[in-house]
């Protein structure tokens, strides 16, 4: 792959080939002018039917512009503002897309045998609406616009989708049934359920349980049945993460799936047998999607991303070059036998799409994400103005020679995405990924079992993992006073007002220092003796305490604070310890009649290793 040479020491060629937009080229058409039916002016053929739509209004610039430019003589608009002022009038259809038509503009007029004084630039405009599109697509996740929306694209998940997978033809003949996907997080669940959305002729409805309520579900429902009802149309609903409704909750679907009228596809990333009620269950079809990988084509799915957002780059960077350098990268692309989609995948190293698959773990949303990361990175290297004139140990002569380029197509040409920029693009976006949702309170989780496993090293690596992402000190030295308990008991009850301290350290200092008050507390705990004896028996009790009947106080532990009670025989019998000998050795019943001798302590179930090297209860 070549690349671009530096704009100094190429001369701008002659060629007609217009920088591509959106994967394909915008050379101008050859416009030959017509007189529009209503008001009479000439109109660039290819634009009639805009010039109608607008009313005949503010379309005489493009007529004008074209005019001048097939007559051969020198015009054009004074500014860029001006072409952007006719809003949308460089708008034209193409194969039901929009592109940005490609104003031409010439200082003097193209000749093919262009000498270095004779320039021919082309330069691309964007209307004012194509800007906006364009920024409004830059600004969604590039996971959600490489989602891809047919099965061609759709990579791994052979046994499903793949060639005689059972869910292919399923999707073909559009008879999807009621069907659980359950698979890991961004391995294709929902863009599978948006790939039968496209197919299907029945109704499609998107919902999730983190985004609506059991009511706006049954009320989805609902209008499904009248649906089918009225006009024998099908529905099918799409339950993302259903495993976050109660399974009493999910009944409610239960009377629709069972008619038939309405096709359920559930998603979770949870063990369905578990988490969705056993009666939905029997009525779906649970399908269980893997974690994607090489051998499924994962770097095609990165490359299919890098190109979208390599792009979004290009587009930006030929905003910001200049004429000069505009007219290079046409004449790069016109002189040298490589498509654009060539140069915009070297622009992603082999390596880098390589530490994308090892590091996403089969998460396809991960990937794309840190993909994205990577390549946001360099963008803010390619666009940034700091160098635009700034090496001020030029020359004269480079100087001026610098006005013909901003530098931004140097910048371009040197950037590449590389292994390197790819683990710290991950190492940025898994720190930032800790703080939230579900990998927060994976990470505590992770700490509180490594102190519970005796492993002061892994204790500390989650520890550090939680704080270096902004972790609230507070809450890890609250999980650390209920672990002094919960987990180190009475085995070694100093670990509790280690604890307590350590909050008190957190509120006193604050971060950063008290990083190493809790890596204190938690190095000791993860080491202390451990019994989780007063842990479990507290919890029989409280199992008692709810299913059983609420036993009286026996009538000897009771108070006797006044003669009527002491005459109603309240205290009768108690035998205060201290008088006798052995005091916690008196013969006397403290539960009561109903729990007598019910042992909770000293009960936690202990697992035994078997002859066979089996643990068993
Ligand atoms: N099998 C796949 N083929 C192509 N692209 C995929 C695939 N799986 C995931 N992706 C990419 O990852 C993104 C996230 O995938 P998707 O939303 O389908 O994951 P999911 O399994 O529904 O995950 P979650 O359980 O986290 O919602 C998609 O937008 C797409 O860009």
């Amino acid at each position: 792959m070549n690349s671009f040479s530096s704009p100094k020491a190429k001369r701008p060629a002659t060629g007609s080939n217009a920088l591509q937009r959106q994967g394909s080229s915008l050379t101008q058409p050859a416009s030959s002018l017509v007189p529009c039916p209503i008001c009479g002016k000439s109109i660039a053929e290819w634009f009639v039917n805009n010039h109608l739509d607008n009313e005949c209004t503010g379309m005489e610039n493009v007529a004008e512009s074209l005019s001048q430019q097939t007559s051969g003589k020198r015009k054009h608009a004074d500014t860029v503002d001006d072409f952007e002022d006719i809003d949308g009038a460089a708008l034209f259809q193409d194969n039901g897309e929009n592109y940005m038509a490609d104003m031409n503009r010439h200082d003097s007029y193209p000749s093919s045998s262009a000498t270095s004084n004779q320039q021919h630039q082309q330069i691309s405009f964007q209307s004012r609406k194509d800007k906006v599109n364009a920024a409004v697509q830059r600004s969604m996740p590039l996971a959600e616009r490489a989602r891809p929306v047919s099965l061609d694209d759709f990579i791994g998940q052979k046994e499903l989708v793949g060639p005689g997978g059972i869910l292919r033809a399923l999707v073909l003949q559009d008879t999807v049934p009621s069907i659980i996907l359950w698979g890991p997080c961004g391995v294709g669940k929902t863009t599978l359920a948006r790939i039968i959305a496209h197919t299907t002729k029945a109704q499609f409805k998107e919902m999730g349980a983190t985004t609506h309520g059991v009511a706006d579900v049954r009320k989805a429902f609902e209008d499904a049945k009248n649906l089918f009802q009225f006009s024998r149309q099908r529905t099918i609903i799409f339950l993302d993460e259903i495993h976050r409704f109660t399974k009493s909750q999910q009944d409610i679907f239960l009377p629709f799936v069972e008619r038939g009228t309405i096709t359920l596809i559930g998603a979770t990333t949870e063990n369905p047998s578990f988490r969705v009620n056993s009666a939905l269950l029997s009525r779906c079809r649970v399908l269980t999607l893997e974690k994607l990988s090489l051998k499924d084509g994962m770097d095609k799915m990165i490359r299919r991303a890098a190109r979208i957002k390599w792009r979004d780059i290009l587009d930006m960077a030929c905003e910001q070059m200049t004429d000069t350098e505009l007219a290079t990268l046409n004449s790069t692309f016109g002189q040298n036998d490589q498509t654009l989609d060539e140069w915009v995948d070297a622009k992603t190293n082999p390596g880098a799409i390589k530490w994308l698959i090892d590091l996403s773990d089969g998460d396809g949303r991960s990937a794309i994400n840190t993909l994205e990361i990577g390549i946001q990175g360099l963008s803010t290297i390619i666009l940034s103005d700091d160098s635009m004139y700034g090496n001020n140990q030029k020359d004269e002569e480079d100087q001026a020679e610098d006005k013909q380029s901003s530098g931004v197509l140097e910048r371009l040409d040197a950037a590449k995405l590389t292994g390197e920029a790819v683990k710290a693009a991950f190492q940025k976006t898994h720190l930032q990924y800790d703080r939230q949702g579900d990998e927060h309170y994976n990470l505590i989780s992770a700490l509180h079992k490594s102190v519970r496993g005796g492993d002061a090293d892994a204790a500390l690596y989650w520890l550090g993992r939680m704080l270096v992402s902004g972790e609230e000190p507070l809450y890890i030295a609250r999980r650390l006073i209920r672990m002094a308990s919960e987990d180190i008991g009475m085995a070694d009850s100093a670990a509790l007002p280690l604890a307590v301290s350590t909050y008190q350290a957190c509120q006193m200092i604050g971060m950063p220092e008290c990083d190493v008050n809790l890596a204190h507390c938690v190095a000791y705990m993860a080491k202390a003796k451990k019994s989780v004896d007063v842990y479990y028996a507290y919890g029989q009790v409280k199992q008692t305490v709810s299913e059983e009947f609420a036993y009286p106080v026996p009538i000897h532990l009771r108070n006797a604070p006044t003669t009527l009670m002491k005459e109603m025989g309240y205290g009768d019998g108690y035998k205060y310890n201290p008088l006798y000998p052995e005091g916690t050795k008196v013969n006397q019943e403290y539960l009561p009649r109903g729990l007598k001798k019910r042992k909770f302590m000293g009960e936690a179930p202990v697992m035994t290793l078997g002859e066979d090297g089996e643990w068993r209860l």
